[in-house]
């Protein structure tokens, strides 16, 4: 893959804590994300913001639900500050681009700078979401997956593929290596969110699923070995 776009959740940056950002796991997700960058595939980032904040949690507790989803999509600016700050400590060049203009933290989102940013080997981590409310970071995602021209759209996530049911509450569901969008819509697996999919689906974009706790699965991925479920037409 030349290109990818990689979709790390907000959650995963938790750890072992309750919420807020775990080091150890930060540094242990910029390190496969470091080993990456020396290869040859590009990389830009999509972080969620979980760990932080989630417009629709905060709906549930009474707040707006824009003013939430915009304390989401500045949760997820939080998230990449602290990769890009996690992989520059390992050498690698780093930036942040922003989806609402918040010049010095990051520069405003910028599809061609971008694409010349990773062409010359820098990570790009692009933060904030789509900018709106009521979108999720998974189909921020999908969206500069495709605008980049991405390969593949890759969900790290905490399991390591789609399966024939949840795997966290079915023991007895099993993992596909390959399966189409329309399957993935028709049993409803939920690997992303509606929005997300429906975006990959009517733009040919690939998603590959994949279990990034399990160390070197990244490198592995885009060394060409077969990891993870990948979901195209
Ligand atoms: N058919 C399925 N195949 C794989 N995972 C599924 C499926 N249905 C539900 N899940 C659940 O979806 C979770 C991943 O989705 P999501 O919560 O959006 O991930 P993240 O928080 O990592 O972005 C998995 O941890 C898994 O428990
Ligand atoms: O385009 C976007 C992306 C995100 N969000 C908000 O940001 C929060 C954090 O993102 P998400 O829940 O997708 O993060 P993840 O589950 O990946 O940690 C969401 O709950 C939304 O409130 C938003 O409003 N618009």
């Amino acid at each position: 893959m030349k290109r990818i776009l990689l979709k790390m959740s907000g959650e995963s940056l938790m750890g072992k804590q309750k919420t807020g950002i775990d080091p150890e796991m930060l540094n242990a997700f910029a390190k496969e994300i470091a080993d990456v960058s020396q290869q040859k595939t590009q990389v830009a980032i999509v972080v969620g913001g979980g760990n932080i904040f989630r417009g629709l949690k905060g709906a549930a507790q009474g707040f707006d639900r824009v003013k939430g989803d915009q304390m989401g999509m500045m949760a997820t600016v939080i998230n990449s500050l602290a990769l890009q700050s996690a992989l520059q400590s390992m050498n690698v060049k780093a930036r942040v681009y922003t989806a609402i203009r918040m010049e010095p933290v990051g520069n405003l989102y910028d599809r061609d700078e971008a694409i010349e940013a990773m062409e010359n080997n820098e990570v790009v981590i692009v933060s904030g979401g789509t900018g709106n409310p009521f979108f999720t970071t998974d189909t921020a995602a999908a969206l500069r997956a495709v605008e980049l021209n991405a390969d593949a759209l890759l969900k790290a996530t905490r399991v390591d593929g789609v399966y024939t049911a949840d795997p966290e509450k079915d023991p007895k569901a099993t993992r596909f290596d390959e399966i189409t969008f329309a399957e993935c819509l028709k049993n409803e697996y939920k690997i992303l969110d509606l929005t997300a999919f429906t975006m990959c689906k009517e733009n040919d974009m690939p998603i590959i699923v994949f279990n990034f706790h399990e160390q070197g699965s990244l490198n592995a991925l885009i060394s060409g070995k077969k990891v993870g479920t990948i979901v195209r037409n």
